[in-house]
């Protein structure tokens, strides 16, 4: 079944107010897009892991992944697309601030792309299904740089700039080997399989009660 981007919104903020917090969702989100990932891999031990970080909550899964990759043993890095004071929710900035002790982690921000290594995977944790409007700096450098490097591709719910309400693309967009979004398909993304690459929707504990009176 696939559902709206509100009712998404709706189901997230009811399980919110139920107890099962949005931090928790995230949780749960950032660890089954990492399992598909090394499912596919079979092991990431050493992997050059570049993690691009939007400001929102789609960064914030980001932030869930780059900690359990390096649980994983893999090479982390994670380029914030601004400064750590503007990171916008508490959920986001929780999962920040854990990766600041984590010096198995590499944590830049700005948004630049000048790397002194070539990453075997890149996650595309930029923008989710808040996006809106032609894509602004330093997002749209970065969506630029992920199309233009040659390596294993994860989207973390959407392939940014893909809109996941319309299957609309804004004026630029990643195109992915594989896409994990969460709880349920939403409308637009399967109409771009050539963007999304491999797809999964992964529960994440959401109550079912959670949907009634939404689906
Ligand atoms: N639903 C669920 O159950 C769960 C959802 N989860 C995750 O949450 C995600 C939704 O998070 P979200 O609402 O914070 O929005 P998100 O996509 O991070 O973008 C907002 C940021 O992007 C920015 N921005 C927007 N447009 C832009 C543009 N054109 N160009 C440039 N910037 C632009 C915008 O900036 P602003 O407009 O505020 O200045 C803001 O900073 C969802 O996709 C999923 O991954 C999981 O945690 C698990 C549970
Ligand atoms: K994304």
């Amino acid at each position: 079944m696939e559902i709206t981007v509100e009712q998404m919104y709706n189901i997230e903020n009811k399980g919110h107010d139920m107890g099962f917090l949005k931090k928790f969702m995230m949780e749960n989100a950032g660890a089954a897009a990492v399992r598909r990932l090394v499912e596919k891999f079979g092991n990431v031990e050493s992997k050059n892991i570049l993690i691009f970080v939007g400001m929102g909550n789609n960064g914030g899964d980001g932030l869930v992944m780059a900690r359990h990759l390096a649980g994983y043993g893999a090479k982390v890095t994670v380029m914030l697309l601004g400064t750590p004071e503007n990171i916008k929710t508490e959920e986001s900035n929780w999962n920040w601030s854990i990766l600041e002790k984590m010096p198995s982690v590499k944590l830049m921000t700005g948004g630049s792309t000048d790397f002194n290594f070539n990453p075997d995977i890149i996650v595309d944790g930029i923008l989710g299904t808040g996006i809106s409007g032609e894509i602004r700096e330093p997002y749209a450098s970065a969506i630029n740089y992920i199309n233009q490097t040659n390596c294993y591709k994860l989207a973390v719910d959407v392939p940014s700039g893909l809109d996941p309400q319309t299957g609309e693309t804004a004026n630029i967009y990643t195109k992915c080997d594989m896409t994990v979004t969460f709880h349920k398909m939403k409308q637009g993304i399967p109409k771009r399989k050539d963007l999304t690459g491999e797809l999964f929707a992964e529960k994440i504990g959401i109550p079912p009660e959670a949907e009634e009176g939404i689906l």
